[in-house]
């Protein structure tokens, strides 16, 4: 939790203190740059690295992009961008007078990520809090989105700095947690759940990833990682909606190749859809 700071030393930034003192004041969220309007913007979280996040945030961009939205991508896992990598975009970015303009894929999707500022996308980010928060505003408040109906973002793994930047400065309307039928994954992604909960960000669903493998050959489902815990978690955490996608190596390939959008999701992620 950020540190509390007592009276002597308070610098009115409610958003760095956790103290319930009497002068303390919401955080001021950000507004988008004078070219852009946002009506959405949705968090993609998990809390416990590796289960699928990024790879739910590009199926979910994709699928509202297919129904006709307009959807931009703000790849907020600043140390480890992998959103560009998965429609098959690259740098380098150009600048106007109101901001950076986005990579946009050939499907129209606007995509901000660090891996498209580094001249080399196995490049280093050896960057510390404040400079990767700091990225994250920029990324929200200094890209040219224009008109958008929806932003999604991709948070890195964890609750930390850049967990709280988005949390506290964006104006999340909602976050969609993603999970792993294992029970250390569903308690590390319960700490997320919950501070997304304490800073008033509502959890609007759950979807649990490498669910289940179905056996090409005859159908059977197994239950690789444990069996599945989206029903439990989701009631829980009092989360409305949920969805379960499967482990399929086909996801990892189209992703490697660029071609997350082709990915047929056969409805898998509808019921999350909707409530965003
Ligand atoms: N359901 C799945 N079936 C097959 N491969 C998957 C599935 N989900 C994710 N993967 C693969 O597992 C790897 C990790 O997934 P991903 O990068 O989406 O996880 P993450 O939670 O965003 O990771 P990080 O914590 O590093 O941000 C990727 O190679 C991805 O393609």
């Amino acid at each position: 939790m950020p540190e509390q700071q007592s009276p002597a030393t308070c610098g009115h930034n409610c958003g760095g203190c956790s103290s319930d003192c009497s002068e303390r004041t919401a955080p001021a969220k950000l507004t988008p740059n004078s070219v852009s309007t946002i009506n959405h913007v949705i968090g993609v979280v998990s809390g416990k690295g590796g289960v699928g996040k990024t790879l739910v945030t590009c199926m979910l961009a994709s699928e509202l992009r297919k129904r006709g939205y307009s959807v931009g991508i703000l790849d907020a896992d600043v140390t480890g961008p992998s959103i560009p990598k998965a429609f098959g975009v690259k740098g380098p970015l150009r600048g106007t007078e109101t901001g950076i303009n986005p990579a946009i894929t050939t499907q129209d999707i606007s995509i901000i990520s660090t891996n498209l500022l580094l001249p080399r996308e196995d490049d280093a980010v050896a960057w510390r809090g404040p400079v990767l928060t700091g990225i994250i505003r920029q990324f929200f408040n200094e890209v040219n989105w224009g008109k958008l109906d929806y932003l999604l973002v991709d948070m890195p793994p964890g609750t930390s700095d850049a967990f709280l930047t988005v949390m506290q400065t964006l104006p999340v309307d909602g976050i969609i947690s993603v999970s792993a039928p294992q029970g250390l994954v569903g308690m590390i992604v319960g700490k997320a759940i919950n501070l997304a909960k304490d800073l008033d960000v509502p959890v609007v669903g759950l979807v649990e990833n490498m669910s289940y493998f179905e056996c090409p050959d005859c159908g059977k489902r197994h239950s690789i990682f444990g069996e599945t815990q989206v029903e439990e978690i989701a009631k829980h955490y009092d989360i409305p909606h949920t969805a379960t996608l499967p482990i399929n190596p086909s996801f990892a390939a189209m992703v490697d190749a660029g071609k997350v959008y082709d990915i047929e999701l056969n409805g898998a992620l509808d019921t999350v859809i909707e409530a965003i």
